[in-house]
C-alpha cells in the first residue's frame, strides 16, 4: 500500500488520514488460513458474519503468511485446550518487538505495528483422521497434518499408530489435499493419512475415506481465534452483530520476564505464553571475563519474549489506560479482545 500526501484548500498538509491505495476497494480483507476446509476458514467465516460491510475472505498458505499480508483483517489461531499455544501466531505477535523504528520501514513493517487484536471466539474442534480411497488402516505407514492437529491426536497416534512418521503441514486441510498429490518421497515411505476437519473430508470426499472421527479424543477441544484489525489502514468498519466480551482482556508483547510483575502490579493476568527470542547476531557481552563459563542470567544464554494476556474488566479502574499508554509508548500493546463470536453464532454457521 502506497500513502501519498495530501492537502487541503491552503496547500497545507491535511489532517486528514492520507488516502491508500485500495481506498476505492469496495470490500475489505480478511487473512485466514487457508485452503477451504481448514478451521481457520470457519472463524474468518464466524468473524465475517458479524459484519454487514462486504468482506472478503483471503486464504493464506501459513500462519506466517497471513502475518505478511497487507489486509484490514488478520484471523489467527491463538491457543488450544489439548495443545496449547499456537507457536507460529505467538512468533508472529512477537515479532512486533524485534522491528525497527525507523522511519525507512516499509508500509507493511508500520502495518503490522499498528495491527491490533480486537476480537477473539473458541472453535470447537474435532479431527477425522483420512487416507485415499481405499487404504486400509493397517497400511498407513506416516500420518500428515498441522503441528496442532498432530500434538492433539498424539495420544490417539501413539495408541494406533505409534510407530508412523509424522510430517507436518502449514494446515489441516493442505495435508488431507497432499494425500492427493503424493510427492516421490511419500510413495516411497508406503501409504499416509493426514488428520483435518470433517468439513474438508467432506470437500473431497469422493477421493477420500475417514477412517476414524474425533481423534483429539476429547469432546471439549477448543481453537481460540483472535481477530486483529488494521488501523493504519483502511478505516475499518464497525461489527453490527457480536457480543461485548464479558471478561474483556488486553494484550502485550514484552521483551523479558523482568518486565512482566511491575507492569501488570494490580491486574489479573490471565495468560502468559513465551517463546525464544530470535537469535541476535550482536555478541554477548562478556565484561571482560574470560572463562569458559561468563553466564549469569538464564536470559544471556536463553533470551524469550512473552505475550501476557491481562483482565482490563475490573470495575472502577483505569488500568487499562495507564497500560496500554505506556504499552503503545513503549510498543509493547497489542489492542484488546473487546467483542466475541458467540458460541450460538458459530454453531449457526
Ligand atoms: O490447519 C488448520 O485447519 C488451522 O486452521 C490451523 C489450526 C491451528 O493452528 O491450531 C487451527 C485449529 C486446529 O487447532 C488445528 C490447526
Amino acid at each position: 500500500m502506497t500513502a501519498q500526501t495530501t492537502t487541503n484548500g491552503n496547500g497545507e498538509p491535511s489532517t486528514k488520514r492520507p488516502r491508500i491505495e485500495g481506498d476505492n476497494v469496495k470490500s475489505h480483507k480478511m487473512a485466514y488460513l487457508g485452503p477451504p476446509g481448514t478451521y481457520g476458514q470457519m472463524a474468518a467465516a464466524a468473524f465475517q458474519s458479524c459484519y454487514d460491510a462486504p468482506i472478503e475472505l483471503i486464504p493464506c498458505p501459513s500462519i506466517s503468511a497471513i502475518w505478511e499480508t497487507s489486509a484490514t483483517f488478520h484471523v489467527l489461531p491463538l491457543e488450544n485446550t489439548i495443545h496449547g499455544g499456537v507457536t507460529e501466531t505467538l512468533d508472529c505477535l512477537l515479532s512486533n518487538l524485534n522491528f525497527s523504528s525507523h522511519s525507512s520501514t516499509s508500509n507493511l513493517v508500520r502495518e503490522k505495528k499498528h495491527r491490533r487484536i480486537i476480537a477473539d471466539l473458541a472453535l470447537p474442534i474435532s479431527h477425522v483422521l483420512v487416507v485415499r480411497k481405499g487404504v486400509k488402516k493397517e497400511d498407513i505407514k506416516w500420518i500428515r497434518s498441522h503441528e496442532q492437529a498432530l500434538g492433539q491426536s498424539s495420544k490417539f497416534i501413539k495408541t494406533h499408530y505409534s510407530t508412523a512418521r509424522l510430517k507436518t503441514y502449514p494446515s489441516t486441510a493442505g495435508a488431507a489435499i497432499s494425500l492427493l498429490n503424493p510427492t516421490s518421497s511419500d510413495l516411497e515411505e508406503g501409504e499416509g493419512a493426514a488428520l483435518c476437519s470433517k468439513a474438508a473430508a467432506k470437500l473431497y470426499e469422493d477421493q477420500l475415506d475417514v477412517l476414524y472421527e474425533g481423534t483429539q479424543g476429547i469432546s471439549n477441544n477448543f481453537t481460540r481465534f483472535i481477530l486483529l484489525s488494521s488501523s493504519s489502514a483502511i478505516s475499518p468498519p464497525a461489527p453490527i452483530r457480536h457480543v461485548c466480551s464479558p471478561s474483556q482482556t488486553a494484550f502485550y508483547t514484552l521483551p523479558s520476564a523482568k518486565e512482566i510483575i511491575p507492569f501488570f502490579q494490580s491486574s489479573r493476568i490471565r495468560n502468559i505464553h513465551s517463546r525464544p527470542s530470535p537469535i541476535s547476531s550482536d555478541p554477548i557481552p562478556q565484561n571482560g571475563k574470560t572463562t569458559q563459563d561468563v553466564w549469569v542470567n538464564r536470559e544471556e544464554r536463553f533470551p524469550t519474549l512473552y505475550l501476557v494476556e491481562v483482565d482490563i474488566a475490573i470495575e472502577g479502574n483505569d488500568i487499562d489506560q495507564t497500560q496500554s499508554s505506556i504499552g503503545e509508548e513503549k510498543g509493547w500493546y497489542l489492542g484488546k479482545a473487546e467483542w466475541r463470536v458467540t458460541d450460538e453464532q458459530i454453531t449457526a454457521l
